[in-house]
């Protein structure tokens, strides 16, 4: 499998250097060349396979050419041997339509473990067979941190430097990654949002000089590697609930479009899916490009499902990237003219085409309680504020109801146990594993959001490490 950037002029490159790489050299995002497909039969054959076998059936056409099957399966036993659910990301009936599923039995309790938890080991193996040393820079809104540092702490070759908004993530989010005291494991608060904080890596690597010096790789969804693992669950459930026969909607709780775009990577595949639902919080950007082509950033406005506060995101740039007709000089243009003038003007034969598949929904502090409310009072879940939202949308949906809906459960509730008890008077309690968060020493940089400030630690750090 060869992969190419949505931007048109990087190289050509194989899974092994798409996923050392993480971002392409010209700005833009690496994809496959072309998306692979299973037969009716083949999706047929994926009911009752477990979920390690699911994702070795799935991603096998994706690491063609860097992993044989046998090695595949290895890491993905040893990737979702830590979850603490036998199901890995289990399926859950709400009621006669409505389902959730639970994608945060993983290490640090968010849907992000699923794919990072396997790309610390696929960059283990990369980095086994070269002499190379990776510096992984990581922006994070609160969840993706956390799981990236859980799967390269301690990992010879690498070190990761994390950004996250200072004071705009939870204190158990914060507190899960700047517990880590790994000597190879960086946290930097910025005096800033996601958005500046996600600006800053893209920044690094647009820098030539430095992107070379230090040999950056990336584990935002930006790398590929993350968005393939995710395209694993949706077939997973889908095989659960009929498909091929009967088509499934999702309600995908969104922000940097990267698990929501692994559901149209899985319709690609030909997973009948009846309807991704994008459900945004009320920084919405995402909502407004798709029902009304105003793909235009407004101010971040601090919710109670903080990982969503994002404006700029990321993986959009994919989507529209087919909807140029994979066109790169041409969506270059368009994303040069987006970041000059921070909007986007979504023309309404691509709208069309896109809403084809996608449906998006606004879903503001009131819905979202009530819906972490029916949960626990209609369906006996404690939910957490971002599956609250997608829950919300799936419910307000206009779908034939004949569809089942699964709602995408991306975090554990007690990662926002102040939104969570404000909503249903239960105050959920961290699993043991995580126990002893609350005692542990902390240690991290606060930074302005400057690119200068921040590649001088980077240098700085490196420079002692010698
Ligand atoms: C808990 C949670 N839910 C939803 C999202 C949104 O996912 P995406 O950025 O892939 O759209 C995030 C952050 O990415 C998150 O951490
Ligand atoms: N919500 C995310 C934001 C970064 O998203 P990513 O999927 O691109 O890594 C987070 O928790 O950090």
């Amino acid at each position: 499998m060869q992969y190419i950037s949505t931007r048109g002029s990087a190289p050509r490159l194989g899974f092994e250097d798409v996923t050392l790489a993480g971002l392409a050299s010209d700005g833009g995002l690496y994809v496959p060349e072309s998306w692979p497909s299973f037969s009716t039969a083949e999706i047929a054959a994926m009911r009752g396979l477990s979920y390690v076998d699911t994702a070795v059936a799935v991603m096998k056409p994706f690491v063609a050419g860097a992993l044989d099957e046998a090695e595949l399966k290895k890491l993905c036993e040893a990737a979702y041997g830590r979850f603490s659910h036998a199901a890995v990301v289990p399926l859950k009936q709400l009621d006669h339509r409505q389902w959730l599923m639970e994608l945060f039995h993983g290490p640090t309790l968010a849907f992000k473990d699923v794919a990072l938890q396997l790309l610390g080991l696929l960059f283990e193996r990369f980095l086994a067979r070269r002499d190379t040393h990776l510096t992984v820079i990581g922006a994070t809104s609160g969840d993706t941190g956390s799981a990236a540092i859980d799967a390269l702490a301690g990992r010879a070759k690498v070190d990761i430097f994390m950004l996250h908004p200072k004071g705009r993530v939870s204190e158990v989010q914060r507190r899960q990654m700047t517990t880590v005291l790994a000597p190879n494991v960086h946290n930097i608060a910025i005096e800033g949002s996601f958005d500046d904080a996600q600006a800053l890596v893209k920044a690094m690597f647009a820098d030539a000089d430095f992107a070379s010096r230090f040999n950056l790789s990336a584990v935002n969804s930006i790398n590929w590697a993350r968005l393939m693992a995710q395209v694993v669950y949706y077939f997973y459930a889908g095989a659960q609930l009929g498909a091929p026969d009967r088509p499934v909607a999702f309600s995908v709780p969104t922000g940097n479009f990267g698990d929501v775009f692994a559901g149209y990577v899985a319709a690609k595949m030909g997973l009948p899916i009846a309807k991704l639902i994008v459900a945004t919080n009320v920084n919405d950007i995402l909502h407004r490009a798709l029902s009304a082509g105003d793909y235009s950033v407004g101010t971040v406005t601090p919710t109670a499902a903080p990982s969503m506060d994002i404006q700029v995101s990321s993986n959009f740039e994919r989507l529209l990237f087919d909807l140029h007709g994979r066109d790169g000089p041409a969506l270059s243009a368009s994303m040069k003219g987006f970041e000059a003038s921070r909007r986007l003007d979504i023309p309404q034969a691509m709208r069309a085409e896109a809403a084809a598949l996608f449906s998006s929904t606004r879903v503001d502090a009131d819905r979202m309680q009530l819906a972490m409310r029916w949960a626990h009072d209609k369906a006996h879940e404690v939910i957490d504020p971002h599956s609250a939202i997608g829950l919300a949308a799936a419910q307000d949906s206009d779908l034939d109801p004949s569809v089942p809906i699964v709602t995408l459960a991306t975090a554990h509730p007690a990662k926002f146990g102040d939104a969570v008890e404000r909503a249903t008077g239960i105050r959920p309690t961290l699993p043991a594993r995580i126990g002893g968060l609350f005692e542990r020493q902390e240690r991290y940089a606060v930074l302005p959001a400057e690119i200068g400030a921040i590649e001088g630690f980077v240098a700085d750090t490196a420079a002692a490490a010698v």
